[in-house]
C-alpha cells in the first residue's frame, strides 16, 4: 500500500538474481578487454603473413565487444509487472473508458478473410463492457470478399459473444477455441457447443464458397447496401473510400441474442490512388485514428494485426490498470504486450518465437523507461498517439461522456467520414509527421514509439502468464529472412534519421533506453563483423596462418572464457525463457543466417540510399502455407523454397566452410606432422570452422541430399557452389577446387537429365513457370538397339509451346543443344520421333532458367546489379553443365560405335579421358572468368 492509503493498480518488481548477473557481466567484460589487449599486443610485424587480416579481426572483435556492452542495457535492470484487475473493477467498473480496436489487413490472398474475422470476433468478445468497445477493420486491399466476411461475422457475433460470456470461454477466436475443444470436453456445454459450432461451420462454408467463386452472388449482394460501394471499384490500388458501420453501438436495436449491447463494428478501406503513396500500415492506422474519432472516439486505442487473435479476454483490463493508476498512470503513453505465436513447433526451426526478446529483453527496456512500440498488441492513449507532449498534468478525464448525441443518420455519417480517409486529406497536415504514426520507415511502430518517449512519456511492457495475443509466425526460411530484413532495415534507418536514439534521444530518454534502442538499431551493421568472422578465419586456416593464440599460451584463456561463458549464459537464458536445447541450437543457426543475409541486405540497402528516409517496400508476411509446406514445417524441416539472393549468400558461406573443413581433414589425414603443428596453433580456428560446418548441416542437406520440394532451389545450389569454389580458389591451388567441383557437379547433375528408349514416338512435357524464361535443352542419341547396325539417321524433335505453336523442329539429328525464350508460360512439349526400325536410347536434358526476379517475395530492387551478375554466373554454370553432360553422352555414343567396331576398350578409355580433360579445361577457364566476375560483384 502506498502513501495516504493509496492502493496501486499495478506493481513493479525488480528481477531477482541481478547481483550474480552483474558479477558475471563484469567478468565477461574483463575477458573482452583482454581479447582486445591480445589483438593490439600481438600484431604481426610488417611483411609477416596475415597482418591486415589481423586488423580486420581486431575490428570485428571491437565491434562484438561494443555490441555486447549494448546488450547489457537489456539485462542489467529488468523489471516485472503485475496488475490488480479486481481493484480496477471495484473502483472504476462504471467509468471504464471507451476502447477503439484497430485491426489491419492488406491482402485477402495471404491474409484469408476467415483468419481476419476470427481475429475480429476474438476482440469483439473481450471481457469488457461491450458498449464501450469499438472494432475497426482497415482493409488495405479494399476487398469485397473481406467485407462480405466481416458482414457475416457481424451476424455470428450475436451468438458468439453471449456464448463466450456464458461459458467464460478462452480463447475467444472461434477457430482456435474449437481446436482447443476437440482436445478437452466439457459436458455441460455440449449442446450449446454443437449449436455454435454448426453456426460457425455454416458461416465458414458460405465465406469459402464465395471466395471460391471469386464474386458475391447477386442474392447476397442485394441484401446489403454496403456492396454497392464496389460499383466504382477498379483495382486494389485505385478505388474510393469504402466505409460501412456494420454494427452501430449507439443503436438500441443492435443487440445480441440475449438483448445485450454489441460492440460497434466498422469496415474501412481508405481511398487508394496510384499517384498517392499510401504509407502501408502507418497510413491505414492514421486513417483509422481520424475516422474512429468521429464515431466512437475511445480514449484508448489498441492495434491488432489480422493474424493475431486475442487469447486472453482480460487483456484490456490489464492495460487499463496501468493507464488508470492514480499515481503513475498519467505518465504512461502505451502498454505493449509481447507478440506470441500459436504455430511455433517445439524446437522452433526458424527461431521465430522471439522468446528471449519477450521474456528477457523487453523487461530490461522496461526498467529504463519502457519497451519499444512494436506494432500489434499495443494499447495507446489516443491523445499521445496524436502528438500530445507530456506535462505534469497529463492526466485524462476518464469519466468523459463519450455518448455525444449524434444528429445525422448512420448513412449520412458514413458519407461524411469518407473524406477523412481520402488520399488528399493529409496533404499539408502534420499527419505522418507530428500526428499519428510516422511515415517513411519500414518499422513505423518503433519510430513512432521512440518519438512518443522523446516527448517525455513512459511506456510499459506487460507479459501476462496467459498470453494476450497469438499470431502466425513465418513458416519458411526466406519469409523469416525477408521479415528480418524489413525490421533490421527499419531500425537502422531510425539510427540514421533525425530521431536517432544516439543524438536526438540525448537528454530526452534515459541512457539505458538509448543503449537498448541501439541494440536493435544496430542489428543491420552486425553483418560486417559476422561475415568477417565466418569467412576469413576458415580460409586462413588452410593457408596455415594462425589468427588466434596457441593452445599453450595463456592468452587463449580470455577467448575460451568469453566464448564459453557467453554461450552457456545464452543457453541458460533460452531454457529459462521456456525453450529447448535443440531450439537454442536452431536459434544460433538462424542468428547466423539473419546476420549474414537479412542484415547485410538491410545494411547495404540503407546506406546506398541517401541518408534519411526513403520509400522502402513493406513486404507483407505470408500467413498461409501450402499443405506440404506446413507438413514439413511441423516436422521441423527447413524450408528453402523459392529463389532468394539471401539464400545464395548463406549457402555460399556454408559451402566455403565446408570446403575449408574438407581441405583441412584431407591434410590432417595425409600428413601427421602438419597435424601436430596445426593443432597447437590452429585449435580455435579449427573449432570455429568445425562448429560452422556442424551448424550448417540442415543447409547441406537442403543443398545436396533432399529431394522434396522444400530443398534448396537448384539455381541457388549452382550459384553458391560456384561462388564458394571461386573464393576458395583465391586462397588454395585450383587443383583441389577442381576435385571438389567435380564431386559437386556430379551431385548436381542428378535430376537434370533423363535417359529413355524410344520406339516410334515419345513426348515429354516441361512446365515453364514464367513468361520470358530461358529454356535450355539438349539431347544425344546414344545407342541404336542392335550392336551390329549403327544408324546415322538420328531422330526428329519437335518443340511446341503451351498453345500448340511450334517453336523448334529438328530433323534427323544425332545430337543437338539449343535454347529459346518462352513466349508464354505453361506446359511445353518435346516430341521425339524415331524413323529407324530400331530402338534408340536418347539422353535428354531440359532446364528452365528464370532470371527476372520480379515476382519473388524475397526480391530486392536495389540488388539488381548484383542479381544480374549472379544470373550471368548462373548462365555460365548451366553452360558448363550442359557441356559436360553433352560430352558425356557423346562419349558414350562414340564408345558404342567403337564397340561395334570391336575396339571398345581402348577407344572408350581414350574418349572418356579426352572428354574429362575437355570438361576440366573448360571448367578451369570458366571458373577463372567467374572469379574475375566475382571481384566485379564485390565492388557493386
Ligand atoms: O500496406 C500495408 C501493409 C501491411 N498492413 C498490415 O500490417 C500488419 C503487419 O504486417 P505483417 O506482414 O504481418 O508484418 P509482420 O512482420 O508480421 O509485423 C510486425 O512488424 C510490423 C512492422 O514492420 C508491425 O507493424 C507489426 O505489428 C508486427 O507484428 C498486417 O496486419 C498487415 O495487414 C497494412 O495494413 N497495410
Ligand atoms: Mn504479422
Amino acid at each position: 500500500m502506498g502513501r495516504d492509503g493509496y492502493v496501486p493498480l499495478f506493481e513493479t518488481k525488480k528481477a531477482r538474481g541481478r547481483i550474480p548477473y552483474r558479477i558475471f557481466a563484469v567478468s565477461m567484460f574483463v575477458a573482452i578487454c583482454l581479447i582486445w589487449v591480445y589483438r593490439v599486443s600481438h600484431v604481426p610485424i610488417e611483411g609477416e603473413n596475415g597482418r591486415w587480416v589481423w586488423f580486420g579481426l581486431f575490428a570485428a572483435e571491437l565491434w562484438f565487444g561494443f555490441y555486447w556492452v549494448l546488450t547489457q542495457a537489456l539485462r542489467w535492470n529488468r523489471v516485472y509487472r503485475s496488475t490488480f484487475k479486481d481493484r480496477l473493477s471495484q473502483r472504476y467498473e462504471n467509468e471504464l473508458p471507451g476502447v477503439d480496436i484497430f485491426v489491419c489487413t492488406a491482402d485477402p490472398a495471404i491474409e484469408p478473410p476467415m483468419m481476419v474475422i476470427n481475429t475480429v470476433l476474438s476482440i469483439m468478445a473481450y471481457n469488457y463492457p461491450q458498449e464501450k468497445l469499438s472494432v475497426y477493420l482497415s482493409d488495405d486491399a479494399g476487398s469485397i470478399l473481406t467485407f462480405y466476411a466481416l458482414l457475416e461475422a457481424s451476424q455470428f457475433a450475436k451468438y458468439w459473444i453471449p456464448y463466450c460470456k456464458k461459458f467464460n470461454v478462452e480463447p475467444r477466436s472461434p477457430a482456435a477455441y474449437f481446436i482447443s475443444m476437440s482436445q478437452s470436453h466439457y459436458a455441460n456445454q455440449a449442446k450449446d457447443l454443437v449449436d455454435i459450432k454448426k453456426l460457425y461451420e455454416d458461416m465458414k462454408h458460405r465465406i469459402e464458397n464465395v471466395a471460391k467463386q471469386g464474386q458475391i452472388p447477386e442474392e447476397v449482394r442485394s441484401k446489403h447496401k454496403g456492396f454497392s460501394q464496389w460499383d466504382s471499384y477498379s483495382s486494389r490500388s485505385d478505388h474510393d473510400s469504402f466505409l460501412q458501420i456494420l454494427i452501430d453501438g449507439r443503436d438500441p436495436n443492435a443487440t445480441d441474442i440475449d438483448g445485450c449491447a454489441l460492440p460497434t463494428l466498422v469496415y474501412l478501406a481508405r481511398e487508394k490512388r496510384p499517384q498517392h503513396h499510401h504509407n502501408f500500415k502507418a497510413g491505414a492506422m492514421n486513417a483509422l485514428i481520424r475516422v474512429s474519432s468521429k464515431i466512437s472516439n475511445g480514449q484508448i486505442i489498441l492495434n491488432v494485426d489480422c493474424d493475431m487473435y486475442s487469447n486472453n479476454s482480460r487483456a484490456v483490463r490489464d492495460a487499463l490498470c496501468f493507464f488508470m493508476d492514480e499515481e503513475k498512470g498519467h505518465e504512461v503513453a502505451f502498454v505493449q504486450f509481447p507478440q506470441n505465436f500459436d504455430n511455433i513447433t517445439v524446437n522452433e526451426v526458424y527461431s521465430s518465437s522471439l522468446r528471449v526478446l519477450s521474456e528477457v529483453e523487453f523487461q530490461g527496456l522496461d526498467g529504463y523507461g519502457g519497451p519499444l512500440y512494436v506494432g500489434t498488441g499495443c494499447f495507446h492513449r489516443r491523445d499521445t498517439l496524436c502528438g500530445r507532449k507530456f506535462t505534469r498534468d497529463s492526466t485524462i478525464e476518464w469519466k468523459r461522456e463519450n455518448n455525444t448525441k449524434r444528429e445525422e443518420s448512420v448513412h449520412e455519417l458514413e458519407e461524411k467520414l469518407k473524406s477523412l480517409a481520402s488520399c488528399t486529406y493529409e496533404e499539408n497536415t502534420q499527419w505522418g509527421k507530428e500526428m499519428g504514426l510516422k511515415y517513411g520507415c519500414p518499422v513505423e511502430d518503433v519510430i513512432t514509439g521512440l518519438s512518443i518517449q522523446c516527448r517525455g512519456w513512459k511506456s510499459v511492457y506487460y507479459n501476462p502468464a496467459r498470453k494476450a495475443f497469438l499470431g502466425f509466425a513465418p513458416t519458411t526460411l526466406p519469409q523469416t529472412l525477408v521479415q528480418h530484413k524489413r525490421w533490421s532495415e527499419g531500425d537502422f534507418q531510425i539510427l540514421l534519421s533525425k530521431f536517432s536514439p544516439a543524438l536526438y534521444g540525448h537528454g530526452k530518454i534515459s541512457l539505458g533506453l538509448r543503449l537498448g534502442y541501439g541494440c536493435y538499431c544496430l542489428w543491420a551493421p552486425n553483418c560486417l563483423a559476422t561475415l568477417y568472422y565466418t569467412i576469413i578465419p576458415s580460409l586462413y586456416l588452410l593457408k596455415g596462418t594462425s589468427l588466434f593464440p596457441q593452445i599453450s599460451s595463456p592468452w587463449i584463456l580470455p577467448f575460451v572464457y568469453a566464448t564459453f561463458a557467453k554461450y552457456t549464459y545464452s543457453l541458460a537464458e533460452f531454457l529459462w525463457s521456456g525453450g529447448t536445447v535443440l531450439g537454442w541450437w536452431n536459434d544460433q543457426r538462424i542468428w547466423l543466417y539473419k546476420r549474414t543475409s537479412s542484415y547485410l541486405f538491410a545494411f547495404i540497402d540503407t546506406i546506398l540510399k541517401p541518408l534519411g528516409f526513403s520509400d522502402s517496400a513493406f513486404v507483407i508476411t505470408a500467413k498461409v502455407a501450402d499443405q506440404d509446406v506446413s507438413q514439413r514445417y511441423k516436422k521441423e524441416m527447413m524450408e528453402f523454397g523459392a529463389f532468394s539472393p539471401m539464400l545464395t549468400i548463406i549457402a555460399t558461406i556454408s559451402l566455403l566452410n565446408l570446403f575449408c573443413f574438407a581441405g583441412l581433414m584431407k591434410r590432417l589425414l595425409m600428413d601427421e606432422g602438419i597435424m601436430r603443428l596445426n593443432y597447437e596453433t590452429m585449435a580455435l580456428q579449427m573449432l570455429l570452422c568445425g562448429v560452422l560446418v556442424i551448424i550448417n548441416w540442415p543447409l547441406y542437406q537442403g543443398l545436396f541430399l533432399r529431394k522434396d520440394k522444400g530443398k534448396m532451389p537448384s539455381s541457388v545450389t549452382v550459384k553458391s557452389v560456384a561462388l564458394a569454389a571461386s573464393a576458395y580458389m583465391g586462397i588454395m591451388q585450383p587443383k583441389l577446387v577442381l576435385e571438389l567441383l567435380a564431386v559437386f557437379m556430379s551431385i548436381l547433375q542428378v535430376g537434370y537429365g533423363i535417359r529413355f528408349v524410344i520406339d516410334r514416338e515419345e513426348c515429354f512435357s516441361h512446365k515453364v513457370e514464367y513468361e520470358g524464361d530461358t529454356v535450355h535443352a539438349s539431347f544425344v542419341v546414344i545407342k541404336a538397339d542392335s550392336s551390329w547396325h549403327f544408324s546415322q539417321d538420328g531422330v526428329d524433335l519437335v518443340v511446341k509451346g503451351p498453345h500448340g505453336d511450334q517453336i523448334h523442329d529438328f530433323r534427323d539429328k544425332i545430337s543437338e543443344k539449343f535454347e529459346f525464350v518462352a513466349r508464354q508460360k505453361g506446359v511445353h512439349r518435346f516430341c521425339f520421333t524415331n524413323k529407324s526400325p530400331y530402338h534408340e536410347t536418347i539422353d535428354f536434358d531440359v532446364h528452365v532458367g528464370h532470371y527476372s526476379y520480379q515476382d519473388d517475395h524475397a526480391k530486392d530492387e536495389h540488388f539488381n546489379p548484383l542479381l544480374e551478375q549472379i544470373s550471368k554466373l548462373e548462365e555460365a554454370l548451366y553452360n558448363i553443365q550442359f557441356e559436360q553432360h553433352w560430352l558425356e553422352a557423346q562419349t558414350e555414343h562414340q564408345a558404342i560405335v567403337n564397340e561395334a567396331m570391336s575396339r571398345r576398350a581402348i577407344h572408350k578409355a581414350i574418349w572418356e579421358s579426352a572428354a574429362l580433360i575437355g570438361a576440366s579445361v573448360l571448367q578451369v577457364y570458366l571458373l577463372h572468368r567467374l572469379f574475375e566476375r566475382k571481384l566485379g560483384i564485390s565492388r557493386v
